[in-house]
């Protein structure tokens, strides 16, 4: 089986193109071999690039304990990149489907491979049966939740999957690789969430770590910097434009009148190979 390694500000999947690859049953188990670091390829999880009959492309992405997520921001990224580099798609404005319905990527090209995308991510989910969480109010809002001895306020927001975002002064391993398992889990999130960690550094800049549901802290969370920026936004501390940096590079997430979030960041192919099985 072919497969490509691509990279969105270093949140790094396997991608297959099953558009001409031929699948196991058990996808699970295929993303958690593949994606392992030490036994597999490496990854933080495996991304499908299928055929879709709504869009160019669909995408479907598994996390390093072989879960399904809807969503995943940087993979759309670099799915957008995969279909027009590998001439699956022509034009520059591709739509990929994906578990929260058809988005519209633009992309922009450098010597005739894309180097950026900028996609839609449409609008951030408040409703708390939708997210979904046992957190109240709509947008459940920095509410607190008792976690490892100590309250921590929560804003939950889904951007397709779900988040909780939590503001810190500095983003710690502590908050990070303690805390964060322990909110991914918990009884507030029925479905677990990815947890993000933000430090607000002005109204137009935060600096953001984050642990994912299913493949625990990653170097950067598209779905996440969006619900980041949009908690920002509705807890009064961020404009409606503002820089996003993590620990692989830096994402721009817009909040549009219209009420769809945009966020544009890099997507990177790495290197590609046959996988044995
Ligand atoms: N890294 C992704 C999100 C991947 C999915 C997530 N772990 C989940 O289970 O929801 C992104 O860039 O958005």
């Amino acid at each position: 089986m072919k497969f490509t390694k691509m990279h969105g500000a270093g949140n790094d999947y396997v991608y297959v193109n099953a558009f001409t690859e031929k699948l196991p049953s058990d996808l699970g188990e295929l993303a958690r071999k593949m994606a392992d670091r030490h036994f597999g390829i490496g990854g933080d999880g495996m991304i499908l690039i299928c055929p879709s009959e709504r869009a160019d492309a669909r995408m479907r992405m598994f996390n390093l304990d072989g879960s399904e997520g809807e969503m995943c921001g940087n993979g759309v990224r670099c799915v957008g990149k995969y279909v027009y580099d590998h001439g699956i798609a022509t034009k520059e404005t591709v739509t990929i489907e994906t578990g929260r319905g058809v988005l519209t990527l633009q992309l922009f090209p450098e010597n005739g491979k894309v180097a950026r995308v900028r996609v839609n991510m449409g609008k951030p989910i408040f409703n708390p049966i939708e997210i979904p969480t046992t957190l109240t109010g709509e947008p459940p809002k920095r509410q607190p939740v008792q976690v490892a001895g100590r309250t921590v306020e929560v804003t939950a927001i889904s951007m397709g999957n779900p988040h909780g975002v939590v503001f810190v002064d500095e983003p710690t391993d502590e908050w990070v690789l303690s805390i964060g398992p322990k909110l991914e889990t918990h009884p507030v999130f029925p479905r677990r969430a990815n947890i993000e960690f933000v430090k607000v550094l002005s109204r137009t800049e935060f600096q953001m770590r984050v642990w994912e549901r299913g493949s625990g802290e990653t170097w950067a969370c598209g779905t996440g910097a969006c619900a980041s920026a949009v908690a920002g936004m509705i807890n009064g501390l961020f404009d409606r434009k503002v820089l996003a940096h993590l620990r692989g590079g830096d994402l721009e997430i817009e909040w549009a009148d219209s009420g769809e979030v945009f966020m544009t960041g890099p997507a990177a192919e790495v290197f590609s190979g046959e996988w044995p099985e």
